[in-house]
């Protein structure tokens, strides 16, 4: 067989090459005349997969190696009998690191505890369902709004997306894009959604750049440059605006999930359904292909209010300045689109938090619920 992959899965070789010849490609620019004689193609966000790429080709699976779809035209590859499988819930928890991150260094800039904010999580699935979870193991208080799954589930617990901007500190979007149905979220935020934010609000944008009207939002921002908006995600990727990029006090390159294990947990997935696509005994398993070096380690050494120690702990693994400081050196230095690609391209290692074991000199209880809650693994004398 041959297999096409995005040169951005990482261990692509490791677990399709056996499968047949792999050939790398860069994602933004695959051809149809690239695609046309592989058997399986492996994509991620960046490549449209529709009738323009892979009518006439000989293409039997398609894998996306992320948790969004809304790059794929999956009614057509049903009609075309092609097998597709994306990653649900692989980079979940790194969206969460990214967040978790932003949220104490808002903390720290204006002296304040994370439990002093109400986090509002629009769309919570994998990612905002996950973060929910944590930032409540936190202490902190959390409204959700997410009617499919009140539809599902009853309203309780629920909130509408005008009360959680009314009630919320900190107002965190993870919904799909969807364009179509009972609840599309193409400009989920509308002009009056973002008119309604008030300037000590913070909004954080993580799920797709197009459930923002970004119009608004550059308008709203450059009225009000005191609201501090947080963006990973952006219309018109990787030729963002670059107006709203500088009023953002956040502003990545969709890297918010773009951790190694997150990445790795994505190809994985992506192999386990090739396999049971074509019948094929899933022979591979990531934690036998993993780098040496796995795990890594740190101890706190003093007794460190539990704050502090979050702060170091998150700081050790993922640390949102450095990408925010490393997107605005790639734009100086290759302008906007090509930074921003080739920052995504070039990324530095980066760990979950949950890969981090944290040894505590002390057996000081508070540290480890609060450390634990974060979602890092604890070993520490136990009372
Ligand atoms: N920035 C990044 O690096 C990054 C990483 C991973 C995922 N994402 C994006 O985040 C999205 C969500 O990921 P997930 O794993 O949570 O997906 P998911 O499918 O598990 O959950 C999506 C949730 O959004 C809810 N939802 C749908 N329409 C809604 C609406 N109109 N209003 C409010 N909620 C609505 C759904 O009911 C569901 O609970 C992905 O589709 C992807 O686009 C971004
Ligand atoms: O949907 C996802 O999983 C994320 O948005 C993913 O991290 C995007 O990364 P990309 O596919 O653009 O490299």
């Amino acid at each position: 067989m041959r297999i096409v992959a995005d040169e951005n899965i990482p261990l692509a070789e490791a677990f399709f090459a056996d499968h047949g010849e792999l050939v790398r490609l860069p994602g933004r620019e695959m051809s149809r005349e690239q695609v046309r004689d592989a058997d399986i193609l492996l994509v991620r966000s960046v490549t449209r997969v529709n009738a323009e790429l892979l009518e006439g080709s000989r293409v039997k699976f398609v894998g996306t190696a992320t948790i969004g779809r809304d790059h794929v035209d999956e009614t057509w590859l049903s009609q075309q009998g092609i097998g597709f499988a994306s990653a649900p819930g692989c980079n979940a928890d790194s969206v969460g690191d990214y967040v978790i991150s932003a949220l104490l260094l808002f903390g720290e800039q204006d002296g304040m505890a994370l439990t002093d904010r109400v986090v509002g999580v629009v769309g919570a699935g994998n990612v905002g369902g996950r973060l929910v979870e944590r930032l409540r193991a936190l202490g902190i208080r959390c409204l959700v709004c997410d009617p499919p799954r009140a539809e599902q589930e009853g309203s309780e617990g629920f909130t509408s997306l005008e009360a959680l901007i009314e009630k919320a500190d900190v107002v965190s979007v993870h919904t799909p894009l969807i364009r179509e149905g009972d609840h599309p979220t193409h400009h989920l935020l509308t002009e009056a959604h973002i008119e309604a934010l008030r300037t000590d609000q913070i909004l954080i944008s993580a799920g797709r750049g197009d459930c923002v009207d970004e119009q608004a939002l550059k308008a709203r921002l450059e009225r009000d440059p005191d609201l501090r908006v947080v963006l990973d995600v952006w219309e018109n990727e990787p030729d963002i605006d670059e107006a709203l990029y500088r009023l953002a006090a956040i502003a990545t390159p969709h890297i918010a999930g773009y951790s190694l294990d997150g990445k790795l947990r994505g190809t994985e997935m992506l192999y386990q359904a090739m396999s049971r696509h074509f019948g094929l005994p899933v022979r591979k398993q990531l934690g036998q292909l993993k780098p040496e070096n796995w795990l890594r380690r740190m101890a706190i050494s003093r007794r460190a209010p539990p704050q502090e120690a979050l702060l170091l702990c998150t700081r050790t693994c993922y640390d949102v300045r450095r990408d925010t400081l490393l997107f605005e050196r790639y734009r100086r230095q290759y302008g906007m689109a090509k930074g921003f690609d080739l920052m995504r391209r070039e990324y530095p290692v980066r760990r979950e938090f949950s890969t981090l074991r944290v040894e505590l000199k002390h057996s000081a209880g508070a540290v480890r619920e609060v450390l634990e809650s974060a979602g890092f693994a604890i070993r520490s004398p136990r009372k």
